[in-house]
């Protein structure tokens, strides 16, 4: 076995259907007097019911989360939460409500309390975005990852399904990364295959019964998984490719996940054969990307670019950003291949490497 380190986060997590009930609890372990709601405009009626279990410990509701957190979005809400005061922010929704929360926590250290409805793991990363002037900027810091995480499935079950199925290969994109990154270990690699695992029989289920709740708790458990091993491990190309068309060309971010995943994946089947062998057997399949692209498909999610309205000239442009200032990557980036990954997630054309076959 390689030497490593691994670097457990701290975050105290209530799981289970019904467990929003326990959020009075919980907050009052965060030793929090007056908590800021957070949440999308379409998700307020909900934030409203957490403001209502609060009582007296609810400051107030910002249902302001926009997609990629605009820096004006940032200052309404720091500015807003600190005119009332607030202690603790509780964010209910998927990435872009959590990803608000951090945004606050940045400037002012206030401590998250998360409740996830979507699959995309963003509660357990120490990982924000700000998008200021056209351009979305990450970062690490400890202070924005939520102390504590109510995962109560009851409340994902209204996600729609077509968003389920591709908030779910968004975080098993994560787990995917995860197996090949540059500082892998071998907890997170176990946490990426059960995640993996997970989503992939929770998936039909879903889209079976949108109120399967054993299938919406595979799932969550799922997120937790994959978003854990995100929080940890480094991302590579899969994901800097979905930042270049999220960031410069406005592609809405699960389904940018759901489309390029297996083109990644077959990018870096040569130099991460092990890491596809183990994608492959988490799913269930024989061929890592191949597989990928299967159960977005079969699951009823779009395969293809140019489904999500990208002009086909802007694949230049993107392959000429998604190269510049690249992320770690098992295989060396190369423009041409790049851009023939581009092309070939743009047709939605059904990637087969023949790598993954040998656990
Ligand atoms: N920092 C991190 O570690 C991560 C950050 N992200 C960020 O999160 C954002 C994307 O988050 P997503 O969760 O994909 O989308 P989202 O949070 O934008 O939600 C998508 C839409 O679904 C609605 N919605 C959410 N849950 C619902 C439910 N249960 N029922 C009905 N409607 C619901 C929301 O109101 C919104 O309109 C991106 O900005 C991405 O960059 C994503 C993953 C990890
Ligand atoms: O944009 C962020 O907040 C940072 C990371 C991610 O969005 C991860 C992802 O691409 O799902």
């Amino acid at each position: 076995m390689d030497a490593f380190v691994y670097n457990a986060h701290a975050a105290r997590v209530v799981f289970g259907a019904g467990s929003l009930q326990h959020l009075e609890r919980e907050i009052g372990l965060l030793g929090a007097q007056r908590a800021l709601v957070l949440s999308t405009p379409g998700q307020r009626k909900l934030a409203e019911r957490v403001a209502a279990l609060l009582g007296a410990k609810a400051a107030g509701i910002f249902d302001g989360a926009v997609m990629h957190v605009p820096i004006e979005a940032a200052r309404q809400a720091r500015d807003e939460a600190r005119r009332l005061e607030a202690d603790c922010a509780v964010a209910i929704g998927g990435g872009s409500t959590v990803g608000l929360g951090k945004a606050i926590a940045l400037e002012s250290g206030l401590p998250i309390l998360a409740i996830p409805t979507t699959y995309a793991g963003s509660e357990m990363t120490p990982i924000y975005g700000i998008t200021e002037g056209g351009l979305k900027k990450t970062g690490k810091d400890a202070r924005v990852l939520p102390r504590t995480v109510i995962y109560d499935p009851d409340l994902s079950t209204g996600l729609p399904v077509g968003l389920s199925v591709t908030s779910a290969m968004n975080a098993m994109a994560h787990a995917a990364e995860g197996l090949y990154a540059q500082d892998s270990n071998p907890i997170m690699s176990l946490m990426a295959e059960e995640g993996l695992t997970a989503m992939s029989r929770a998936l039909p289920g879903i889209v079976r019964r949108s109120g399967d709740i054993e299938a919406r708790s595979q799932a969550l458990y799922g997120a937790w998984l994959c978003g854990t091993v995100l929080g940890n491990v480094g991302m590579a190309l899969h994901h800097k490719l979905c930042h270049t068309l999220g960031g410069s060309f406005n592609l809405p971010h699960a389904e940018c996940h759901t489309i390029v995943l297996p083109h990644a994946m077959a990018y870096n089947a040569p130099a991460a054969p092990e890491a596809m062998a183990r994608i492959a057997r988490a799913i269930g399949t024989q061929d890592a990307a191949a597989g990928l692209y299967d159960l977005a498909r079969d699951n009823g999610a779009p395969v293809a670019l140019r489904d999500l309205g990208m002009p086909e000239a802007d694949l230049d442009r993107a392959a000429d950003i998604a190269v510049s200032n690249p992320y770690w990557n098992p295989r060396p980036i190369e423009r041409t291949a790049i851009r023939a990954l581009l092309q070939n997630a743009w047709a939605g054309v059904r990637p087969v490497t023949n790598v993954s076959r040998n656990p």
